[in-house]
């Protein structure tokens, strides 16, 4: 497990961020489209052949494996590929984080995609994000991997506009303690509670701006 070094400008990292957003809103749009289509079997098919050729374009060119955890010499983080921020994922809802004066926080919206319950998100997506984000809030130093989390979830979380925090309440040499919540307009949805670790690894590696992707 290693972080890659993308050796590019700042000015770069920007250009090419523009360049795949778009790419990625689309794909995103694409499976909400996919999800919630009502049009006939006949155009069902056309689609289908459609996409599976652009698919096909997309795969003449391909890296080996994933995308990798990539930062630049600057520690601009561009984990591109993650499954919570990444810039080309459209699996992502995105987050986009920001820190905050005691840890991080984020608005997004979750639609279709993201359903569990009716009309609620699914459990383990209000988890993956709150692992992200306690992750996040407490890789202030150097990159912390969850060790053990606990998620409460206190009533339905429905589908919409949310925002989400987390914080640091404890740090023990290599060990933090985070704690986050999820709330939409009428308060708390679910809290989270984990516990991250610097692994012995990850010591001497610089410390990395995550926020952007
Ligand atoms: C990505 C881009 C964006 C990055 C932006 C940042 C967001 C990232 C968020 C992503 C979150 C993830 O998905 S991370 C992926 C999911 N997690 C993993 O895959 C982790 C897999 N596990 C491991 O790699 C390892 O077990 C570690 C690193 C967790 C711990 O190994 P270690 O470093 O050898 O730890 P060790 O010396 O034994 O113990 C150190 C201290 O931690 C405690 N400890 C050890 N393991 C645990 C545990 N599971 N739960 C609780 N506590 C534990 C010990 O009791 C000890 O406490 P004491 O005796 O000192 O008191």
């Amino acid at each position: 497990m290693q972080f890659i070094l993308e050796d590019i400008a700042e000015a770069e990292v920007e250009r090419r961020r523009g360049v795949y957003t778009p790419l990625t809103d689309t794909v995103r749009d694409l499976v909400d489209a996919v999800i919630r289509t009502e049009v006939g079997e006949d155009a069902l098919a056309v689609a289908q052949r459609r996409i599976a050729e652009i698919v096909a374009d997309l795969r003449s060119e391909q890296m080996d494996g994933p995308y990798g955890v990539r930062h630049t010499r600057e520690n601009t983080g561009m984990a591109w590929g993650n499954a919570v921020i990444g810039v080309r994922n459209a699996l992502a809802p995105p987050l986009n984080v920001e820190h905050v004066d005691d840890g991080v926080r984020c608005e997004f919206t979750l639609g279709a995609a993201y359903e569990g319950p009716p009309g609620c998100v699914h459990g383990g997506v209000c988890a993956m994000l709150l692992d992200h984000l306690l992750g996040n809030a407490a890789s202030y130093e150097s990159a912390c991997y969850t060790g053990t989390i606990t998620i409460r979830y206190l009533r339905p979380t429905r589908l919409g506009a949310l925002t989400a925090r987390a914080w640091v309440t404890e740090q023990t040499g290599r060990k933090r303690i985070a704690r986050g919540t999820i709330s939409d307009a009428e308060g708390v949805t679910c809290e989270a509670e984990g516990v991250f670790i610097v692994p012995r690894s990850a010591l001497d590696a610089p410390p990395v701006r995550w926020s952007a992707g």
